[in-house]
């Protein structure tokens, strides 16, 4: 009864009841919970939208740490959402046990097969389901797996090697070499998951549009995750989700059907690993073609171990999330690496020479390729600092890397924060935290690396969020670390590397990783021996 006059009331006068629900709802944004008292954009207290309006201009890292800059160390992205700038928080927010979770942010990158989401080791929001998962795969990503693995990234190192050569270098082709080293990410991640390649770099394109596929997912996952509610309507509708489940639709992941396809060749072989938990005899390798043991060796292994948890399912979605994982953000990084030397001469020529002494000193080991072992690499002091100077002007994650506060509230940096808040640090923020890095922050000079004392050292170390914090942190660092620890020096001695328009700077693309455009450059093939 009540119910309809009120009805028919708001029917009746609907120019006024309208306008005053959104007031209504603006103003409740605006003092939720009590996080009014918070500086940032005006807009970002009564909307997501403000925050998918900025994200949708991919240029995200530079509005926070502008905002960060002029109003302080704590901002408001949105009604729900905190950002915070003070190294001290990464302790708190990501510490293990504290009962932070992700955020929904997050299941908007999940693959749907038959209907169902798949949430990943990476996109998952259970926390328990998470520490299961990662407990059972954590064995494969090991510092001491890194020698078996090594074999694997020689591979796909020659072969780039050797089609950089051809392909560039002795034609005098440029080269978009932001593209190229993507190539190298992905064919190095399908060594190390399958032992096999993809194929990009031997066939120079991008097979089965993997690559497009990944960067036009994440340009649209990126903005969505501001207002995953968006993402019931844009994608994962009930109509898309029913269709897929009857069969109507079978839309599947260009990386989800390699890996369906790898798995199938190899059925047997992984039949055998799941009832014994042995390696493969293919993993010993012969000497034109070494071996190693591969991750879906080590998923299955882990299925043998753990049979109660590892379903077939959890190591497709494990193969699947190391494409998706690994291979843009450590395109990302290399190419961070070979842009500040080409646009810093001094550094550049620094490296060279250290690298060239090693050579002459038998640091590294004068081979024909001119390949560099992880060994050789970790004894090159300035190599270290170029790079720890690389991933701290340019980490790939270009966003908050979000979480929620737990159920009761929690105290960051003094200020209690209401449970159920969006809460998080960007790691382009954190790396150019004056008081850590020095005054110099926005310069690009590796020397910081070196001259710091071991008190500082150990300040700037812990600053460094390039691969996130605690339970959640980046489980392929080490993988990474590995290739581009070997690839960067390799790479400097076979080729030398000159902008084709010096004049003209990279096109940053902040799609959650910060993707570098109009990266072009020529080769020149340099003679390896003549170092020795
Ligand atoms: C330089 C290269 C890389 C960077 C900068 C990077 C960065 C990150 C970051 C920031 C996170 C944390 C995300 C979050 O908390 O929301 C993460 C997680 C993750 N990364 Fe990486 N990553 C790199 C390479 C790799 C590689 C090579 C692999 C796989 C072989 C990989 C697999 C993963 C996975 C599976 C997670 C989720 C871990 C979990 O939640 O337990 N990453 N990465």
């Amino acid at each position: 009864m009540l119910l309809t006059e009120i009805l028919k009331f708001a029917l009746r006068y609907w120019f006024v009841v309208i306008p005053a629900v959104i007031t209504g709802w603006l103003l409740k944004n605006k003092y939720n919970r009590g996080l009014n008292k918070y500086p940032g954009h005006w807009l970002a207290a009564y909307t997501d939208w403000w925050r998918f309006w900025d994200v949708w201009h991919r240029k995200t890292e530079k509005t926070h740490l502008k905002l960060h800059r002029e109003l302080g160390d704590v901002i408001r992205l949105g009604p729900n959402t905190l950002s915070f700038a003070d190294p001290k928080a990464i302790k708190v927010i990501y510490g293990l046990n504290k009962g932070f979770t992700k955020s929904e942010f997050y299941p908007v990158q999940q693959a749907v097969s038959k209907g169902q989401r798949l949430p990943s080791l990476f996109s998952t929001t259970d926390e328990d389901y998470h520490s299961k998962y990662r407990r059972c795969v954590n064995n494969a990503f090991a510092m001491s797996s890194l020698v078996s693995f090594e074999p694997l990234v020689n591979k796909t190192i020659n072969v780039f090697l050797d089609q950089t050569g051809k392909i560039f270098a002795s034609t005098g082709k440029s080269c978009n070499f932001n593209q190229w080293l993507q190539f190298f990410a992905f064919d190095v991640i399908g060594d190390l998951t399958w032992s096999r390649r993809i194929g990009f770099v031997e066939q120079n394109e991008d097979v089965d549009g993997i690559v497009k596929f990944i960067g036009d997912f994440l340009s649209y996952a990126a903005p969505v995750g501001q207002m995953p509610l968006l993402d019931l309507v844009f994608k994962k509708n009930p109509i898309f989700m029913l269709s897929q489940k009857w069969g109507l639709n079978n839309t599947i992941f260009p990386a989800t059907r390699f890996a369906l396809a790898r798995s199938a060749e190899r059925a047997g072989e992984m039949d055998k690993v799941r009832e014994t938990g042995l390696p493969p005899p293919s993993s010993k390798g012969t000497t034109d073609n070494p071996g190693g043991i591969d991750l879906l060796t080590r998923f299955t292994q882990a299925q043998h171990a753990h049979p109660e948890f590892m379903t077939d399912r959890e190591v497709l979605t494990a193969c699947v999330s190391m494409v998706f994982a690994g291979s843009e953000t450590t395109a990302i990084s290399l190419s961070t690496v070979f842009y500040m030397l080409v646009t810093h001469p001094r550094v550049y020529q620094k490296l060279m020479e250290e690298i060239e002494n090693a050579v002459r000193d038998g640091g590294i080991e004068p081979r024909e390729t001119g390949t560099v072992s992880w060994g050789e690499s970790q004894k090159l002091p300035y190599l270290d600092a170029v790079i720890q100077e690389c991933f701290r002007v340019h980490p790939a994650a270009g966003l908050i890397v979000e979480r929620v506060v737990p159920k009761q509230g929690i105290e960051i940096c003094g200020r209690f924060v209401p449970g159920g808040t969006i809460v998080g640090c960007n790691a382009w923020v954190l790396h150019r935290r004056p008081e850590i890095f020095g005054e110099d922050v926005d310069v690009f000079r590796p020397e910081r690396w070196l001259e710091a004392d071991a008190a500082k050292l150990r300040d700037m170390k812990a600053t460094m969020f390039q691969f996130g914090a605690g339970a959640r942190t980046c489980i392929g660092k080490n993988i990474s670390l590995l290739e581009i620890y070997k690839l960067v020096p390799s790479f400097l001695r076979r080729f030398e590397i000159s902008l084709v328009d010096p004049t003209k700077p990279w096109r940053l693309h902040n799609a959650w990783f910060v993707r570098q455009l109009d990266f072009n450059v020529r080769f020149t093939a340099r003679r390896v021996q003549a170092t020795v």
